[in-house]
Order: structure tokens, then sequence, then C-alpha cells
């Protein structure tokens, strides 16, 4: 072997040893930087509760001295701390005590996360009228002139409205135009971009129900008569339970007796209290009793049920405001939801538009999307109101309300 050859040889060695080592760190440092990621890079506005609904607190909490952080020794307990019993002190000997027969009544509550994905059967009449045609016709190849017609008339008829609709052919038709769209599966790709970006998955959905500045969480629950409020405020109180929270439940429908009844029955089924007032009686009352009490008994979030109708001639609108600004005086309203019936269309707008000018919404629970073909509400609440679905009722049954996901949504529609 000529000493060239050598030299060549030995220098491609080099090589790969150099190689091989700055593969080695890069690796390990990508590895160490991932891990750091993990477990520090908090959600934008709250973090992902286990439930799946994002619940995060309405503004950032003071900042407490954590117990680990104390500079105590052996043991000793810190300043404000109870000093722990002397290991010698008269020990209590066994007292019968009754345990509360509530406890046997609470029950077992649904996991939360992927509940959208699970209960995806209940879109099945809106996958039918609108996400099987679309595909049908977007699959088939060239559109004319009659084809998008076609897709323009399911997309109203599924109740997206004219503005979203208008938005989405125009972005289909552009975007068909500059690819070649051929199979279902490509234009179910297509369409499926085309819809979540209608939807503003940017939007933040999370809800604001974790307490702050040592106060707990108040949400209002508001809409008019029928279109779900009393059960949406027990399926939340049930997620929120289910993510280890404490809730309190105010019944401020004062309205009929049935609704802080049948409110009280949810609270019981997992073990939350409610505070109630005589029927008839001022609901800012009791929304205040209820914020009250929730305060002293340190919970972590008040939900309070509010009337769709009233007594008196004064306008549902004037006693709402009335309710807020009576809780205000205690604590800080954290959430609007404002709940709409879906099966109700262009109704259910209009009462959404009404109830926005007079009241600061910060969410929407869209009811009974389950019991409609024109899921395309969704896009039509959202865009109208400039204000997050936050969450979907499913069904009647107690644990069929889903955190809002554009892209599950689209999916489920989609089939
Ligand atoms: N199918 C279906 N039914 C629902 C859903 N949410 C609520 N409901 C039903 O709608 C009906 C009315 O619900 P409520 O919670 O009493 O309505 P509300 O808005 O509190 O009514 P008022 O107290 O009269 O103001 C009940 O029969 C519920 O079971 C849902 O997501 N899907």
């Amino acid at each position: 072997m000529s000493t060239s050859s050598l030299v060549l040889i030995l220098v491609v060695v080099a090589v790969v040893l150099i190689a091989a080592l700055v593969t080695g760190v890069v690796l390990t440092r990508r590895r160490r930087i991932s891990l750091t990621q993990k477990e520090e890079a908090p959600k934008p506005g709250g973090y992902e509760a286990s439930s799946g609904i994002s619940l995060a607190p309405a503004k950032p909490e003071p900042v407490e001295h954590p117990v680990a952080d104390r500079p105590e020794v052996d043991g000793q307990p810190g300043v404000g701390d109870d000093a722990s019993e002397p290991r010698d002190s008269v020990k209590r000997g066994f007292v019968e005590v009754d345990l509360p027969e509530e406890a046997s009544e609470v029950e077992e509550i649904e996991p939360t996360s992927g509940r959208l994905e699970r209960l995806r059967g209940k879109l099945s009449k809106s996958r039918n009228a609108f996400g099987s045609s679309l595909l049908g016709l977007l699959g088939a190849g060239d559109l004319d002139e009659d084809s998008w017609q076609d897709v323009e008339d399911t997309l109203l008829i599924a109740d997206l409205g004219a503005a979203t609709t208008t938005e989405i052919v125009d972005t289909l038709r552009s975007k068909i135009a500059g690819s070649a769209v051929r199979t279902e599966a490509e234009a179910q790709a297509l369409l499926r971009s085309v819809l979540v970006d209608a939807l503003h998955p940017s939007m933040d959905r999370s809800l604001k129900a974790l307490p702050h500045s040592g106060k707990p969480a108040v949400l209002l629950v508001v809409g008019v008569n029928g279109v779900g409020k009393t059960t949406t405020t027990g399926k939340l109180a049930r997620v929120l339970v289910a993510d280890g929270r404490t809730v309190l439940l105010g019944a401020a429908d004062t309205f009929r007796a049935a609704a802080a009844d049948q409110l009280e029955t949810w609270g019981k089924r997992v073990g939350a209290e409610t505070v109630r007032g005589p029927e008839g009686g001022d609901p800012a009352s009791v929304a205040f009793d209820a914020v009250k009490r929730g305060m002293d008994a340190g919970v972590d979030t008040v939900l309070i049920d509010t009337a769709g109708r009233l007594h008196t001639k004064v306008g549902l609108m004037d006693e709402l405001g009335k309710v807020k600004r009576v809780v205000e005086k205690q604590a800080v309203v954290d959430e609007v939801l404002l709940v709409l019936d879906a099966t109700t269309g262009q109704n259910g707008l209009t009462q959404a538009r009404v109830f926005a000018e007079q009241v600061d919404i910060t969410g929407i629970v869209l009811t009974k999307l389950d019991g409609t073909a024109k899921g395309g509400i969704v896009f039509q609440v959202q865009r109208e109101l400039g204000v997050p679905v936050k969450l979907v009722g499913l069904g009647e049954g107690a644990d069929h309300l889903a955190p809002f996901e554009p892209g599950a949504f689209v999916d489920a529609l989609l089939g």
C-alpha cells in the first residue's frame, strides 16, 4: 500500500470518528432539551387539565411561598405553620362517627378527555347531511358551476350562514384550482383544513374555572329558558369534580322551584353543595349568597345557574346585569357562558345577539347538537359573536358535555 493510500485511509477514519462524536453530542443535547421543554413549557392561557377541558385561572395566581423551599431546619415547622402534636400528648380513644349518607350517592364520572371523539356518533345527523354530501361533491373530480352551487347549498342548509359559506366556497375554489384534487381522500384533507381554519382554532377555549387570588372562580350560566342551562351547569360540575376540583352550585333560577331541585340533584350526584333561595326570590341575592358560601367553604369554583325568564316586568337582561354586579361586590365573574340550543337555528342566533349586546359573554355552550343535522351553526355563532364555542352538549346523558375542539369536530362531521 502506498503512503498516499495510507494517508487517505487515516483521513477517512478520522472524519468518521469526528462525525460519530458530533452526532452523539447533538443527540444527547436534543434529548435533554426536549425533556426540559416538556417539563417547563406552560400552555398559553392555562394548562391542559387531565379532564380534557382546558382549565385556567382568570388572573395570574399570586406566588405563594412553596413549602418545599422553606428554610426550615430539622423538620421544625416554619413561621405560620401549626406545630405537630407532641408524640406524648394524650390520645383520643375510638369514637363512633357516622359517615355522611351522601357519600354513597356520589357517582363515577366518565373521563372527559377524548369525549368529542367518543361522542362523535352523536353528530351522525350532521355528518349524513353535511359531511357525506360535501365529500361526494368534492371527490367527484372537476366541479362545474352546478356542482359548486350544490356545495354552497349544502353549507347553507347545514346552517353555516351566508358569510361563512361564501368564504369557504371561495377558499375551496381557489385551493382546488391550484392543486390536483382527484380522490375522495384528497378532497377530505382539503375540506378538513378549510373547515378547521374557518373555526378559528387559535381562539382561547380554556374555561376560566380555577380559583385565583385566594377566591373561587365564578361562572355564570345564562340563556333563554329550555336551552339546557341547568343541565349544562350540572354536567360542568361533573367535569370539574372529575378534575379534582371542589364546586358549589348557585340556583339563581328562582323562576321555577323545579329548576333549583334539578340543580340540587345534579349537585348531590357529585357531592357538591347547592345554595338556593325561595321560589320567586331575588336571583341576585341567591347568587350573592352562593359566592359568599363558596368563599367561606373555600371551594375552587362557584357555578351559578340563572333564569331564562322572569316573574316581573324587569327585563331579563337587567336582571342578569344585576346578578353580575351583585356577585362582583365579592369576587370577579370569570366566565359568562351563553347556552344556545343548536336546534333553534336563526332563533338561537337572534337570542345570542341580544345577550351579547347586554352582557359580556366569554364563551358559548352549544347544546343539543345531537338532535340536529345543522351542526354548521357552530361556525355561524362563533363568527357572529366573535366569542369561542367552548363546550358542546351532545345528549341528555350526565356526561354528554364535551370540550369543543375544531379538529375533532370537523373529523366527526367528515366521518
Ligand atoms: N338531546 C339533548 N338534550 C339536552 C342537551 N342539553 C340539555 N338537554 C335537554 O334539554 C331540556 C331542557 O334543559 P334544562 O337544563 O332544563 O334547560 P334550562 O335552560 O335550564 O331551562 P329553564 O330552567 O326552563 O330556563 C332537558 O330535557 C335536557 O335534558 C343536549 O346536549 N342534548
